[in-house]
């Protein structure tokens, strides 16, 4: 088979919603469409891939290197050894011909669009999907049959109250949410407190089924007062207290923190993924990496990850990738993660799972139809069919 064309676009998910470090308010995601010349049904095979959220599309490099490079490939080099469909593994070596290594920037989000295309296809080929295809590939053969899935939210947002974030919590819980997340550090830390006692007040006072994310906001000081604060709630997890890359103040806080710590959504390499487990002080017992495979390189880095975490001594059931959506379901599912990110009410028309999808005590299942399953995700599917249609 060979890669007929390449199809790449932009699509906005903005809103009005805040975090501690930045607004939505010109959020957008790249999408891909690759297009292969095997024939189905009387219709090309074609993979979808998109960015994720939370950093913006990467249209020029994706438009001036990386598809390129891909088209610029002659057919055999991409071909899989044992099999008729692109290896993302070969297509990734391609894509990053003449890339040197370090400041991995948001490269990674370019080429992280390109390799979930590339598995959408591969698992389309093999007329599978893709949890299914990369259990047998890459993990036990076994993949897990649900996934463990929190609903995060609770952002900052215009006329937003005590009792409008009581009420999206609420929903969450009635949509089969069982933890959900918010957002911290955006306000003081009384006013913060006011909000973490309300959403507790909905969770019947149980700590363990809140999160708190302060999207990096803090230095070490607010960091460590915050965490004092918390302490006594016994939260699900306080998350990226501190800058992405700044090892020594998350080792200080896991020094002094003693509930779960989360962090890894900006990190977007493998090498940065083994700075955070050499330097940042986590705790394998308890703690959570983020790593998002769409923003960080594909699963093809995500795979290197997961052997670099293993090596560590780190299970895979630490790993609960930010970005909720369908890809990191697959593979949550396939490598037996600890779950996965989602968003109820966010990142429309990109984010989130099929249309179908039911949620049940936190858990949700996966699509059986080949690939990633986006053609079971009616409104997104219409974006990306756009794209080469
Ligand atoms: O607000 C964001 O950028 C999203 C985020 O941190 C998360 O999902 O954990
Ligand atoms: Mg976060």
């Amino acid at each position: 088979m060979k890669i007929v064309s390449v199809h790449e676009g932009t699509v906005p998910i903005s809103s009005a919603i805040r975090n501690a470090w930045i607004d939505f308010s010109s959020m957008d995601c790249s999408v891909v469409a690759v297009v292969s010349d095997v024939v189905r049904e009387g219709r090309p095979v074609v993979g979808y891939g998109f960015n994720s959220n939370g950093r913006y599309s990467a249209g020029e490099i994706l438009r001036r290197r990386m598809i390129p490079r891909l088209l610029a490939a002659e057919p055999a080099e991409l071909l899989a050894d044992d099999g008729d469909f692109v290896d993302p593994a070969k297509a990734w070596a391609v894509m990053m011909r003449n890339e040197k290594p370090g400041g991995h920037g948001e490269r990674s989000v370019a080429v992280g669009v390109l390799d979930m295309a590339l598995f959408d296809l591969a698992a389309k080929i093999a007329g599978e999907p893709l949890y299914r295809w990369l259990s047998r590939r890459h993990g036990d053969g076994q993949p897990d049959e649900s996934v463990f899935v929190y609903a995060a939210g609770g952002y900052y947002a215009p006329g937003k109250g005590l009792r409008e974030l009581q009420d999206e919590m609420k929903g969450f819980l009635d949509l089969g949410y069982r933890v959900v997340k918010m957002k911290i550090g955006g306000a003081s830390l009384a006013e913060d407190l006011e909000r973490i006692e309300a959403v507790l007040e909905v969770l019947g006072g149980d700590g363990s089924r809140l999160a708190v994310d302060v999207n990096g906001r803090f230095d070490l000081r607010t960091a460590l007062e915050y965490g004092a604060a918390l302490e006594p709630y016994g939260l699900f997890w306080y998350e990226e207290a501190g800058d992405p890359l700044d090892y020594a103040l998350n080792a200080t806080l896991a020094e002094h923190y003693p509930g779960p710590l989360a962090t890894g959504e900006n990190l977007f390499s493998l090498q940065d993924a083994r700075n955070l487990i050499r330097y940042g002080g986590l705790r394998p017992d308890r703690d959570y990496v983020q790593v998002d495979p769409a923003l960080s390189y594909g699963l093809v880095e995500y795979l290197r990850i997961q052997r670099m975490l293993a090596g560590h001594g780190w299970s895979s059931r630490r790993c609960v990738p930010h970005g909720g959506h369908q890809f990191s379901l697959h593979l949550a599912a396939a490598l037996k993660l600890g779950g996965n990110e989602s968003y109820p009410g966010e990142f429309q028309p990109t984010g989130g799972f099929a249309d179908d999808a039911v949620v049940r005590d936190s858990r949700v299942g996966l699509t059986e139809i080949p690939g990633i399953g986006f053609e079971a995700k009616a409104a997104f599917h219409r974006v990306l069919r756009e794209l080469h249609d």
